[in-house]
């Protein structure tokens, strides 16, 4: 699940936005976080961008603009479960794709894109995959309910409401909007078309709901900058650069002046705009604020490749310089075969002395990068990863108990918690129900029960469909009490939703349970 963080205190079947992408959970904040707020800052000089005489066609097919999508396999069968979440979208148009084998590794890492403050026309987003970024930090726990519950208007502010107007005229047109936005993206800009993977069908509309995701919730500062901040670090592996925003943000207003014409008018146009330059202005100051103490980017070595079945391999890499992440976190990754498309894995391991990380991949029918990954990747392949992300991660300010569900491969982040737990040194007990279809398919039990051995304080079920004859989240019910514990859950989204249920059923609150974004894990077709 893709996308975007990590967490949650909602099962997200809850709320929506229609079918524009809505974080329902408080992207963590991260202890590091950039001074200043959409609040606090001058918003850049912007030049409002009406309507353009020209008014290409959106073109809903072709290279510009392939038809839209509104989750990410429905058009193109590629579920892309990869590990969940298609993120996507740009990719640097000056990344050398390693070509398999290659030495890509030792490689001179082309230059990082200068970001810098806020240009004048327009300071806006480009292609925000949700994808807020976490990196070392303690772990949030979860409990806001996130961007997604909306004040409801009468407290909202006067450009709140314009923007909520807009945002309910175009709702049901949702892939006509997205169609279009592209097409005058891609019309007027042709150098930023080499930003997004030729084939976009499957996510060509992330950074569209992305930006209208932050749009709708300007009101909510405070999780807003976080998730912005995030989405700003994340772009920078796309090749996101200042200059691109003024270009999103005056296609962002042509598309939606079209779409939402009965609603527009010059005071609407001037609330997008200033709304725009707003969440730009946050996204590029987090931007430029990495780029002074992390690479856009890290080149990784593949060093192991264990197929351990037919469609399930375990996949080690060395990063080309340190990667620091915690256990739980995801990154995404890009492989040489499919430029500029990127897919999350967790991480495995808790980080190691030795530096190499490790993502267990199930090959998914159509799925380009996990085939790429399981069936055609070999040790002296080079991939790409971006920054680390997501906060599922221990809080090892306190002593709880931790609840593990883990479905599928969604035990490589269940594995790499139990790690850290051993690594802390601490007592507390683990209890880890592993769930599989079948016997077969529980392809890392000898590894869990390994550890299992080594930790007293380490519980590990196994729980098969077939034999028990139900499943994962069931099974957990039979077991407990769990009012002392933290719960992580890690598998298919359908596993989170009725996972998180089962869970507060038997008594645990919300704000201790943590997840991966749901959104992201359906969005991802998974
Ligand atoms: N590879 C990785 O790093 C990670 C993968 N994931 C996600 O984990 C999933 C793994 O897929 P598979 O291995 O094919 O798992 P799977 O589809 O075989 O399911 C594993 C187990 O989860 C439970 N489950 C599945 N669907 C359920 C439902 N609707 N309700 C209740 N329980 C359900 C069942 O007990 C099942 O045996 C993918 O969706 C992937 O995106 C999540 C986190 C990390």
């Amino acid at each position: 699940m893709d996308a975007p963080t990590t967490t949650s205190a909602d099962n997200g079947t809850s709320g929506g936005g229609g079918d524009w992408f809505t974080p329902r959970n408080k992207p963590t904040s991260t202890p590091d976080n950039e001074p200043g707020t959409a609040e606090g800052r001058r918003p850049a000089v912007i030049r409002p961008v009406g309507r353009q005489t020209a008014d290409p066609e959106a073109p809903t097919d072709g290279a510009a603009a392939p038809p839209a999508s509104t989750t990410d396999s429905a058009n193109t069968g590629v579920p892309d479960q990869e590990r969940g979440s298609p993120e996507a979208i740009a990719g640097p148009a000056s990344m050398p794709p390693p070509t398999a084998s290659s030495p890509a590794a030792s490689s001179p890492r082309p230059a990082p894109t200068p970001v810098t403050p806020a240009p004048a026309p327009f300071a806006s987003a480009t292609a925000p995959p949700a994808e807020p970024r976490v990196p070392a930090q303690r772990p949030a726990p979860v409990s806001s309910p996130g961007p997604a519950r909306s004040a409801p208007d009468t407290e909202a502010s006067p450009d709140a409401v314009l923007i909520r107007r807009a945002m309910a005229e175009i709702t049901p047109v949702a892939d006509k909007v997205t169609s279009y936005f592209y097409a005058l993206l891609f019309v007027r800009h042709p150098d930023l078309r080499s930003l997004f993977p030729a084939a976009m069908d499957t996510q060509r509309d992330r950074l569209l709901r992305a930006l209208l995701t932050a749009a709708e919730h300007i009101d909510n500062t405070d999780v807003l900058v976080d998730y912005l901040q995030n989405l700003g670090r994340g772009h920078r592996k796309y090749g996101t650069r200042a200059e691109h925003y003024p270009a999103v943000g005056e296609c962002l207003i042509g598309a939606l002046s079209k779409y939402a014409a009965g609603v527009w008018d010059a005071e609407m146009e001037a609330a997008w705009v200033r709304t725009y330059t707003t969440i730009s202005q946050v996204m590029i100051d987090a931007a430029a604020a990495d780029e002074l103490r992390a690479p856009a980017w890290w080149y990784a070595e593949i060093v192991t490749h264990d197929l351990r079945t037919p469609d399930v391999a375990v996949v080690t890499v060395r990063p080309d310089q340190p990667y620091p992440f915690l256990a739980g976190q995801y990154t995404s990754l890009e492989t040489p075969w499919w430029p500029r498309i990127w897919r999350h894995y967790s991480f495995a391991s808790a980080p190691r002395s030795d530096g190499l990380l490790s993502f267990h991949v199930k090959a998914v029918p159509a799925g380009w990068v996990s085939n790429a990954l399981v069936h055609r990747a070999r040790p002296g392949d080079i991939v790409r990863l971006g920054p680390p992300a997501g906060s599922m991660t221990v809080d090892h300010t306190t002593d709880s108990g931790l609840l593990c569900l883990g479905g599928g491969t969604g035990i490589a982040p269940i594995k790499a918690l139990v790690e850290d737990v051993a690594e802390h040194g601490e007592r507390r007990p683990v209890e880890v129900f592993y769930g599989a279809r079948t016997d077969h398919d529980l392809y890392d039990i000898d590894t869990m029960l390994r550890l299992q051995q080594s930790h007293p304080w380490l519980s590990v079920r196994a729980i098969i469909d077939q034999q028990a004859h139900q499943q994962l989240p069931d099974a957990v019910r039979a077991f407990g009490p769990w009012n002392e514990y933290d719960a992580y859950l890690s598998g298919p989204p359908g596993m989170i939703r009725s996972g998180v249920d089962a869970l507060r059923d038997i008594g645990i609150p919300s704000e201790r349970i943590r997840h991966d974004s749901v959104e992201e894990l359906v969005a991802a077709g998974s």
